[in-house]
């Protein structure tokens, strides 16, 4: 508590900031569990919250209610959009130098262009919240901030009110009973229109040999109905015990939310270095640890998965060489082992050139081949076409970013939409000139399991 903003402050380059301002102070909150935190703010905020976990777990960030949000409508310049705002926020921030940055939590639809529809009211193409209240765990201690954007005149008085609010949420949060999360009971599941997505594979890979495309990326979804509503602290909670190797991240908006536990990063930037993945082709876990590693094995060598990955490679590596310095990209892939299933994996990295930033990476990376498809331009056609489902959120860019540049994105799949009493999941492959429909059907049942299993229901195999 070492300052109390006020609202005509000076602000640090000295000048009188009118008009917008944005006050961030971090407080002392001792030791805190992150979820416990997220689960505090449900009374009050729900429908307003964030939880991100990274993929080595170095860092969590838990949002709960909006300072602010941001959002785009604009099909073509909503990345630009969001950083208008962002940096005009970020010009009149107020901090000291024990307070964390300020951080910027959401993403970005999959394709603006694809037939939206209720499903995902209430995630525009553009959709972040600077939350009110900010717990990041690093580096072994939790910081808890408080965020405020206003343009009132009543700064100090609000900031006060925040503070009371925040204090007893980290009460809760420290003496709250925390019994193992319970799962929902599934009542039902619905595959919604199996005998479409296999059809649409079908022609996809006639469309692929006839040359309009080399690689497309086609996904289904299937609807679960529980017995009553589900709890979204409980399912991040299952999800996070369950999936040790993977980001995890859940977007509130209103009565859904988006969630998931994804192996894959988009981009990651930190201290000045660009960090990303190729993450393409699959195979399940083996039973026991010697089929495991044949499946690998196996995967290595595919001529197939390969294809499928090296689409991936290449388009990144393109997008790297020409936004970085130093590239660095192994000759070959290796394999990368989840929960549940495996994939070959390329990670590239580099020294971003000084004109581009996050956002910058993630425009022109997002949808990588992993998700959509080579070209790119033919590859959206087809899936506008060919899949009869609203991806909304599914395989796009989820993520933060903070005040100072440093932020990661990472790609939205082992996901699904949960409201209420009700969830979908969502699940799809690459597809390559020599696919099989029912192989890649079988393909999408190894990529709900996650999701399926946090949200109570029956594995296959
Ligand atoms: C499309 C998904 O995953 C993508 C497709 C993969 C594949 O087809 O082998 C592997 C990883 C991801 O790039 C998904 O999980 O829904
Ligand atoms: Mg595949």
């Amino acid at each position: 508590m070492k300052h109390n903003p006020t609202p005509h402050t000076t602000g640090s380059a000295g000048r009188q900031v009118s008009g917008l301002h944005f006050y961030t102070e971090t407080i002392d909150a001792g030791r805190l569990s992150p979820l416990a935190f997220f689960e505090a703010g449900e009374n009050e905020f729900a429908g307003r919250r964030f939880y991100w976990e990274n993929r080595d777990k170095t860092l969590k960030l838990v949002g709960i209610g909006h300072a602010m949000t941001l959002t785009s409508d604009a099909a073509d310049g909503r990345f630009a959009d969001v950083r208008a705002q962002w940096q005009r926020l970020c010009s009149v921030l107020v901090k000291e130098e024990g307070d964390l940055p300020p951080v910027l939590f959401g993403g970005f639809s999959f394709d603006p262009e694809n037939h939206p529809s209720d499903e995902w009211k209430g995630f525009p193409p553009a959709y972040f919240a600077v939350p009110q209240f900010q717990l990041a765990e690093k580096g072994g201690r939790t910081f808890v901030s408080i965020n405020l954007v206003t343009e009132g005149e009543t700064a100090a008085e609000d900031f006060e009110r925040l503070r009371l609010i925040c204090e007893s949420m980290i009460h809760e949060a420290q003496v709250m009973e925390r019994t193992p999360a319970q799962k929902p009971e599934v009542s039902a599941l619905d595959e919604l229109a199996r005998s479409d997505y296999l059809e649409a594979v079908g022609e996809v890979t006639g469309r692929i040999r006839a040359g309009e495309a080399e690689k497309v990326v086609i996904a289904r979804s299937v609807q679960l109905a529980f017995d009553e509503a589900a709890t979204p602290s409980s399912i991040l909670e299952n999800l996070s015990a369950e999936q040790q190797e993977s980001y995890l991240f859940g977007l509130e908006s209103g009565s859904k939310l988006f969630f998931g536990a994804t192996p894959e990063r988009l981009v990651e930037i930190r201290d000045g270095q660009a960090l990303t993945a190729c993450v393409a082709g699959s195979i399940r876990r083996g039973k026991t640890a010697s089929e495991d590693r044949e499946l690998g094995e196996g995967l290595l060598h595919d001529p197939k998965n390969r294809s499928e990955h090296q689409y991936v490679v290449s388009m990144i590596g393109d997008v790297f060489r020409s936004f970085c310095e130093e590239v660095r990209i192994p000759a070959g892939p290796r394999l990368l082992k989840v929960r549940d299933i495996q994939h070959l994996f390329t990670p590239v990295e580099g020294i971003p050139n000084p004109d581009k930033d996050l956002l910058d990476f993630v425009e022109a990376l997002h949808p990588t081949p992993a998700l959509g498809g080579t070209p790119r331009e033919a590859a959206l056609p087809i899936i506008r076409e060919s899949e009869r489902m609203d991806r909304g959120f599914y395989g796009a860019p989820v993520g933060w970013m903070d005040s100072e540049g440093n932020g990661e994105f990472a790609v939205a799949i082992r996901s699904a939409l949960l409201e209420g009493s009700g969830a979908r999941l969502y699940a799809g492959g690459g597809i390559v000139a020599d696919s099989v429909p029912e192989e890649e059907y079988e393909e999408t049942w190894v990529k709900f399991r996650p999701v399926l299993r946090a949200l109570g229901g029956k594995l296959n195999g």
